[in-house]
Order: C-alpha cells, then structure tokens, then sequence
C-alpha cells in the first residue's frame, strides 16, 4: 500500500475548534478546476505546494525521501463561494436573478463538500448579497454592487499593505501598485464579469490576463530597469584583445550617453571574448573576483550560523533567495554580501533581463561532486557559477536524445577525458573552472547538455575547453604532474550558482 503523508504547515488558529482540518474538494473560483482546500477550525485555507529538488524530512526515526511541503494560509471564503452563488441567482441580461436558500446554493453536482461550507457561508455572504426572510427561512441573492465594494475594499487595502510588505511596491507610484493589488486580487476572479467590472469601477485600462499570467509576478523587461554600467568585463576584455587604457576609459564615457539597450548589446559583446569550446553558449571569465573579495565570501558563507547549511548525501548547501518550486520562487531576500556579487555578475554579463534572485552555494570535498543533471525549467535558462576555494573539473554531456551513436556514455565521461571534435551540440566536453572565476552557460549549453562534477579526487584537466585561459590566470593554483595534467583536488571548493527565477510569487497574503 502506498502510504502518503502531508507535510503541513497551517495555522493554529485557536479558537477553540478541536476538530481535525477536513480536506475539501471545491472548485477554484478563477480556473474552475476541482482544487484541494483545507477546512480547519471554521476557516478555509488555501494550500500551496512547495517542493524543492533536494530535500527530505526527518520524520520520527526515518527519512521521508519526499521533502514537498504543503502550506496552507487562509483564504476569504467569499472569493471561493463567489461563483456558486452567481450560478444560483440565474441571473439574465438586466434581470438580478432569483433569491435562493442555501442549502440549494451550494449544490453543486461534482462538488458534493460544498455543504460542509454551509454555517460559514450563512456567516460571510451577507457582505455581497441581498437577503430576505420568510418565516424562519432566509434566501440569498448575488448583488452585484455590493460584490464591486467588497472588491474595492479588498483591492484598497491590499494597495495599503503592500508598500509595507516589499520595498520595490514602496519604490513605485500609487496607480502601479493599484494595478498590481488589481491583479492579486484578480488571480481569485473570473475575467467575466468581475475582473472586467473592477478594472471599469477603479478606472483602470482592462489588461487581458491571458498575456498576463496569473498568479506570478513576472519581471519587467530587462531595458527598463535601471542598470549601472559595470566595466570589469570591459576591462578584462581589454586585456585579452591587447586594447589599453585609453580605449577603456573612452568606452567608460560613451557609457553615460548611451541608452541601456546599448549597454546591454556592449555587454554581451565583451562577454563575446570570453566564449570557450564548441558550444557557443558557453563563456569562462578567469578571476571574475580578486582574492579579498574571495576572503569576504566565504567568511560571509562560513560565518554565518550553522543551520543554514543543508547536508545532502555527497555535498553540503545553503539556498539563498527564497523556495524554488515548480511555479516559480517563493521569495526571500538576498543579504548585501551576496547582491554584491549577483549585481556584478547581471551588469557584466548583460545576459540576465533582471536582476538575480537565487544563490544556491554548494561545497565540495575533495571526494565529493554532484551527479550530472540539467537546472530546472523555473530558472532563466543562464547560469552563472563562481567558484571559491579549490579547482574542479566540471563535464558537460548531450542529453541521450541529441547523442550522436557510437559516443561515450555520461558515466564514462566524468573525468573530463573527452574530446571536442567538432562544432556541434552532441559531443561531451569539461571546462576547468578555477578558484575565483565564472563560469557562465546559456540556451543550448543549459537545455541540451547535463553538467556535473565527479566525485573523484583526482581529475584530467588535459582536454578540458578552457585550458589556456584557466590556466594563464591562476599561477600556482592548478598542479601539473609532468604532463598529465592531473588535478589534485586537495581542498575543499565552494561555488556559488546564481540563476534568476522569473516568477516570483506573491500571493500567500491572507484577505
Ligand atoms: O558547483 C557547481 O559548480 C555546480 C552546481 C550546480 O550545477 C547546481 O547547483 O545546479
Ligand atoms: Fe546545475
């Protein structure tokens, strides 16, 4: 028998309920799809399903492999009984509709556990419905003003709250901070009548929600952020192309007069001299931080308290930024100490259309790796990895499916022994990623390929893509024995990997 536990995280509400939550099946009010929602004490709450790659719960004296977590935060139950009682009324063109009992409001076919909603729906829905009394029985009707208040009432203060809540909405004007309490309060609603309704009752232009998607914050465009200029690829480009320091000055002042679109193309192109191997997604920028700035990091990364590293079965991890999920990132903020770095590594690359929202810092011991596999569809597909402490090897292999035959299998390819015959997407190659450098892969290099670390001590650096430029700017920190090419990995090596997650939730508000 398959034994499933949840995992909850809800509120106690203690109001003197003793009752166990009930599992409801209703309908939700803006997709219409049968949707889980928990019944605890009286109130209703919604429940969100977080799960992260890596992640297992200790529970008693064994270890549940599935570390998904369910979260369940209260929800107006209006907004979930919203559409039952427009269906009710019946309501035709100008004709208001017919009062009902409750009873019959809430029959729903397919949703039989409406009725276990019937004392609370006797509570709340007074404040969107007419009401009359006959005798002992009383009959409900949808009023479509009163809806459009209460709405009003919830979009209002919800504009309130958010300022509060999250400096970007405390950074912005009054009318796009309106438009966006529209459209959290939006995600509970039918675009027909009541999103429409809305949008006309608080004066604002109607956005049609399927070029919006619901229930995400997604980032504004990249050209209309506000970006500052970095010249540290520029510089490092410079170098590499034999330019000097005049001409990186000049390139400094043409930048203040410059649109950010040029920025950007400029960045992409210095990033252009950095490209290694055959797949043109792949860039590798020695020395991207100096030594001090390498000393303050890991201080920050060891100096902080214990409990944030995670320990998985081969290697330790800290995540910064929030939960990654299926649906994007339930969000948290980066410290300084690592919006430092992110900063850098967005403004220089010019590759990212915001700013970088999740660090994931791994450590490895020498004998530690991380089994080849592909980032996860919630992240932008680039990817940019500094690496702290020690060299490693890391390998790159097509997905079985882009494979041509006859070549070696991604087990056999750990150690970075394969060649790089031609340009193409379907040969494994290694990149040799030392102390302090970044490591940057995008599109075909992120969809089509695995990357991983072997778990192994000792690695062939001898055919790996970035060989030259690896090497020629780390003196002493690679060892050579003779000409094997061997890497010792004796230390232990911290990287950083900071992707940006588009959508960043940010609906666990309770009405
Ligand atoms: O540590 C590394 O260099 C790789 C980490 C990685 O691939 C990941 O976190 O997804
Ligand atoms: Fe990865």
């Amino acid at each position: 028998m398959l034994l499933s536990i949840f995992r909850f995280i809800c509120e106690d509400l203690g109001c003197g309920g003793n009752k166990p939550g009930e599992l409801l099946t209703l309908r939700h009010p803006k997709s219409e799809n049968g949707t889980c929602y928990l019944f605890n004490n009286g109130m209703l709450q919604e429940i969100q399903w977080f799960k992260q790659s890596y992640g297992s719960w200790f529970l008693g004296d064994y270890i549940s492999q599935d570390g998904s977590l369910y979260m369940a935060t209260p929800v107006d139950p209006v907004f979930i009984l919203l559409p039952v009682f427009d269906q009710a009324r019946m309501k035709k063109g100008d004709d208001p509709g017919k009062f009902r009992q409750l009873d019959e409001i809430l029959f729903v076919e397919g949703y039989p556990e409406y009725q276990h909603l019937l004392s609370l729906a006797e509570k709340c829905m007074e404040i969107v419905c007419q009401t009359q009394e006959v005798g002992s029985m009383k009959f409900y009707r949808l009023d479509n003003s009163k809806v459009l208040a209460w709405l009003t009432c919830k979009v209002r203060s919800l504009k309130k709250a958010l300022p509060a809540l999250d400096k970007n909405y405390a950074a912005q004007d009054e009318k796009q901070t309106l438009v966006d309490a529209v459209s959290i309060v939006g995600e509970y609603l039918k675009t027909e009548p009541w999103l429409k309704l809305l949008y006309d009752c608080l004066g604002l232009e109607f956005v049609d929600p399927t070029t919006k998607e619901t229930n995400t914050e997604t980032f504004p465009n990249a050209i209309e952020n506000k970006m500052e200029y970095s010249n540290s690829l520029q510089e490092k480009a410079n170098k590499k192309t034999g330019k000097h320091g005049k001409q990186t000055k000049q390139a400094k002042v043409e930048t203040g007069s410059k649109n950010i679109r040029d920025m950007f193309s400029r960045a992409s192109m210095e990033l252009e001299s950095f490209r290694v191997g055959l797949t043109p997604t792949v860039f590798y920028i020695p020395g991207f931080v100096t030594d001090q700035e390498q000393t303050q990091l890991l201080d920050h990364i060891y100096g902080g308290s214990g409990s944030k590293w995670k320990t998985l079965k081969n290697r330790r991890l800290q995540n910064w930024g929030g939960m990654v999920h299926e649906k994007g990132l339930v969000p948290q903020e980066l410290p300084s100490w690592l919006t430092k770095i992110t900063a850098k590594i967005h403004e220089s690359s010019g590759l990212f259309p915001s700013a970088i929202n999740h660090v994931l810092i791994n450590e490895y011991h020498p004998d530690q790796g991380i089994m080849p596999h592909q980032d996860g569809p919630a992240y932008f597909p680039v990817v940019g990895i500094l690496s702290l402490g020690s060299p490693v090897v890391m390998d790159f292999s097509p997905h079985l499916r882009l494979r041509s035959s006859g070549d070696d299998d991604i087990s056999s390819d750990q150690s970075g022994k394969s060649g790089v015959p031609e340009r193409d997407n379907q040969h494994s190659f290694s990149v040799l990623m030392m102390p302090r450098s970044l490591l940057i892969f995008k599109d075909d290099a992120y969809s089509d390929y695995l990357h991983g670390i072997s778990d192994s001590p000792t690695q062939c650096y001898k055919q790996v893509v970035n060989e030259t430029e690896a090497l020629a700017y780390s003196s002493g920190d690679s060892r050579k024995d003779g000409d094997n090419k061997i890497l010792h990995r004796d230390q232990t090596r911290v990287s950083l990997t900071c992707r940006l997650v588009p959508k960043v939730h940010k609906n666990l508000f309770r009405f």
